[in-house]
């Protein structure tokens, strides 16, 4: 689903990500840990066109995306969150949604139309509002809603592409523990042929949700495998969780 072959980022003299390598299946849940500032972030950005990269291939579902603008990879099934929220504030939960969906749609520059007269909008509006429990929260205003309903309304988003590949950036940052294993469950409820690329710092949700995990630190790779084989690495280890630490839940 994606590939990514041997990207390298630098800002200035910092080299933020030296060629890097990772390979996404169609349906995988993928998840990237490493300390602040290993450049997870950046890889991100990289991936979904917002940044340059300076060496390296990209690939989508095959196609070479390297050197595609952002419209142009999310057109062909990329989506991403963001650490922050990207949300109308003013605007109701529903209206957001609407706006979402308008955004995938060839017809969405005819600003003298209506929006609310496009039929199969309306109707796409709706199946996200009942799919993601949403219906008697449509009404209200975003800047009403709790942090973690914000963080949840942002992923609901990005759904409306109806990506073959999710980028979520940190899902459950600054979530409390009910509001996380909501947002665990949303996830772990995805569509099972959606490719996910998860960064994640909280081991708990990292180990409940990830196929595969791979290892940034200072930019480079340091590891990719299995939960399994993440666990029992004893550079990642060393270098991630200082020495004799125990990986994850139950490990
Ligand atoms: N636009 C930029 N200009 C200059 N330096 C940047 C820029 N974006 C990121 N950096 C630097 O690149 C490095 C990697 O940042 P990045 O945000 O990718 O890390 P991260 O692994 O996502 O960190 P965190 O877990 O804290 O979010 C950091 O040293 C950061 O300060």
């Amino acid at each position: 689903m994606l590939t990514i072959e041997g990207i390298s980022k630098s800002f200035k003299s910092l080299r933020v990500l030296r060629d890097v390598s990772l390979e996404v299946q169609p349906g995988e849940r993928h998840v990237i840990i490493g300390p602040n500032g290993a450049g997870k972030t950046t890889l991100f950005n990289c991936i979904t066109g917002s940044q340059r990269i300076d060496a390296g291939r990209i690939y989508l579902g095959g196609e070479e995306i390297t050197h595609f603008p952002s419209h142009r990879r999310v057109h062909l099934g990329l989506a991403r969150t963001f650490q922050k929220n990207n949300l109308f504030g003013t605007l109701t939960v529903e209206q957001n949604i609407h706006l979402a969906v308008a955004a995938t749609k060839p017809y969405r520059s005819r600003l003298f139309k209506p929006l609310s007269r496009y039929r199969d909008l309306r109707e796409e509006t709706e199946e996200l509002l009942r799919r993601w429990k949403l219906t008697d929260r449509r009404n209200i205003r975003v800047n009403n809603l709790s942090y973690g309903e914000q963080r949840l309304l942002e992923l609901v988003l990005a759904l409306a592409s109806r990506p073959r590949i999710l980028l979520l950036d940190e899902p459950t940052s600054g979530m409390s523990p009910a509001e996380t294993l909501e947002t665990v469950a949303l996830i772990q409820n995805l569509p099972g042929t959606m490719a996910l690329l998860v960064i994640e710092h909280d081991m708990e949700v990292v180990f409940s949700i990830a196929d595969r995990l791979t290892v940034l630190h200072h930019g480079e790779m340091i590891a990719s495998g299995t939960p399994e084989e993440i666990r029992s690495n004893e550079m990642v280890k060393r270098i991630y969780f200082g020495g004799g630490a125990k990986i994850g839940a139950g490990a």
